[in-house]
């Protein structure tokens, strides 16, 4: 019972908190209800109404699934409007120790996430003492702040998701279904975590409180605020007939899905954070499956805040970049120096599509003015000096002045790349073993991504069976 205990904790210590919650938080905020307020009966009883009512919806469906799991499909399901697909409320709520988990999906990709549950269920990994507690932070609202030590590649702490939601839900419902479908996977919730859930923060200035929508609202607020996207494994058998035209769907939405897991809803935003989370999605590689797992990606003293990056500091994807809903900006530098590093950021990219697309370097805007001088002179130290393996070197060297201390063992395997084209071992042993050690931080014990730059650090002789010592 340590995991309710924890959970109701949670529960317990934040639901008479009424601070604000970031810049733009909501004060004395009315909309954060008791548990006891939520999902007060006129309400679900109108969504019922709805979903019956709905012209999309029809009845649920089974999932045929591992013994020993208790899945249930509540509510009608709403069929797609661009493909023959329904997607439903899929829950176990024997899951984990009885924390339960929801997927709001297709039967189909319900079955195949519920695949990956097929392991000794177990409650969230807890470690005692906590290595943070949860604080007020001028500012910020609530907050983790390290209590001790915390080197760094170590796991700060990770949780199974509540729910999951398939990304093509928002691209394929109406907005009315969706929404039906996003009540009646909260209202299934357990108490203690529906409890948890209306206790989160809302960034919402404007739902009414009035009204039979305004809870409604402020789910889908907290579901913004305080939900992860997660790319999706890709599919073992992928399904023709099952598959959406693709001129209607964007093919990127299909491998998405949106995570909630509470426990880790109080971490904030920081454009170079101190931490980092993977999803693990399988128990392959000795843990649990569905688990969100947060690592330290720098060493955390006793006192400093812990953080995660909500974006992806380089790369933009779809919406990401701007992620008005987090109310949250990009770096709180200041003058010449948000200018300088602005600056790296531009040539992180542009080192980036040198060595990653060939030689051309990208687009017209990206290569700037002075591109004659960015043409690279050879592969290797034999012809023109060895300009790409220094490329690689200024690419990591750019990364590591941003701190990006989460994504700088890409940096390192392509430097390990590049002296490996150029012949030069030891140092491809030297690139290899650096991602090898920052990847596994990030990315989890045996990840497929590491194959490569393991094989490279044990022998950077290459793939022609030379031996470390063999002739060469
Ligand atoms: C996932 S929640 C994080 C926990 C939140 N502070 C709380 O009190 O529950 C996301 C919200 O936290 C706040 N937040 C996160 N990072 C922040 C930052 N760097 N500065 C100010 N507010 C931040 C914003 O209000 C954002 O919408």
């Amino acid at each position: 019972h340590e995991k309710e205990h924890i959970i109701v904790d949670e529960a317990n210590n934040h639901a008479h908190d009424h601070k604000a919650c970031g810049p733009e938080g909501l004060g004395d905020d009315p909309l954060r209800f008791s548990a006891a307020d939520i999902l007060g009966t006129g309400e679900t009883d109108a969504l019922t109404y709805y979903a019956e009512n709905s012209a999309n919806s029809h009845p649920q469906e089974d999932l045929n699934t591992s013994p020993g799991h208790n899945w249930s499909s509540t509510v009608p399901c709403f069929n797609s409007i661009v493909s023959n697909d329904a997607f439903c409320v899929f829950t176990d709520t024997s899951y984990a120790n009885d924390e339960g988990i929801s997927f709001i999906t297709t039967a189909q990709r319900a079955a195949s996430l519920a695949s990956l549950l097929s392991f000794t269920p177990r409650s969230n990994i807890q470690f005692s003492p906590a290595k943070y507690t949860i604080s007020s932070i001028p500012g910020k609202g609530l907050g983790l702040i390290a209590s001790t030590r915390i080197p760094r590649g170590s796991v700060i702490l990770s949780s199974h998701p509540t729910l999951m939601i398939d990304y093509r839900v928002f691209d394929e419902l109406l907005r009315t279904d969706y929404i039906s479908l996003q009540a009646a996977v909260i209202s299934s919730l357990p108490p203690a975590h529906r409890s948890a859930f209306f206790n989160l923060c809302t960034q919402s200035k404007n739902a009414s409180v009035t009204g039979g929508l305004s809870r409604i609202a402020l789910m889908d607020t907290i579901m913004t605020t305080n939900a992860f996207d997660i790319p999706a494994p890709l599919p073992r058998t992928p399904s023709p007939q099952s598959s959406p035209p693709h001129d209607q769907i964007d093919p990127h939405d299909a491998l998405w899905y949106t995570v909630f897991a509470s426990s880790i809803s109080r971490l904030n935003h920081d454009c170079r954070p101190n931490a980092d989370y993977r999803f693990d999605w399988n128990s392959t590689k000795g843990g649990p499956g569905l688990v969100q797992v947060i690592t330290a990606v720098k060493d955390i003293l006793p006192g400093e805040e812990i953080t995660i990056s909500y974006i992806n500091p380089l790369k933009s994807r779809k919406g990401a970049a701007e992620t008005p809903e987090h109310g949250v900006g990009l770096c709180s530098r200041s003058g010449e120096r948000v200018e300088e590093a602005d600056r790296r950021v531009r040539l992180i990219r542009k080192v980036r599509r040198l060595l990653e697309e060939g030689q051309d370097g990208g687009s017209e805007e990206e290569r700037g003015e002075e591109w004659e001088g960015w043409k690279m002179r050879g592969r290797g130290q034999g012809e023109g000096g060895g300009d790409r393996t220094k490329a690689a070197e200024l690419w990591v060297s750019l990364y590591e002045m941003e701190g990006l201390w989460g994504m700088v063992h890409e940096a390192y395997a392509l430097a390990a790349r590049e002296y490996s084209k150029a012949g030069e071992t030891w140092m491809v042993m030297k690139w290899a073993a650096l991602a090898v050690e920052f990847g596994t931080m990030v990315l989890g014990e045996g990840d497929e991504a590491l194959r490569e730059m393991k094989g490279l650090a044990r022998n950077p002789w290459g793939h022609g069976g030379l031996e470390f010592w063999g002739g060469r």
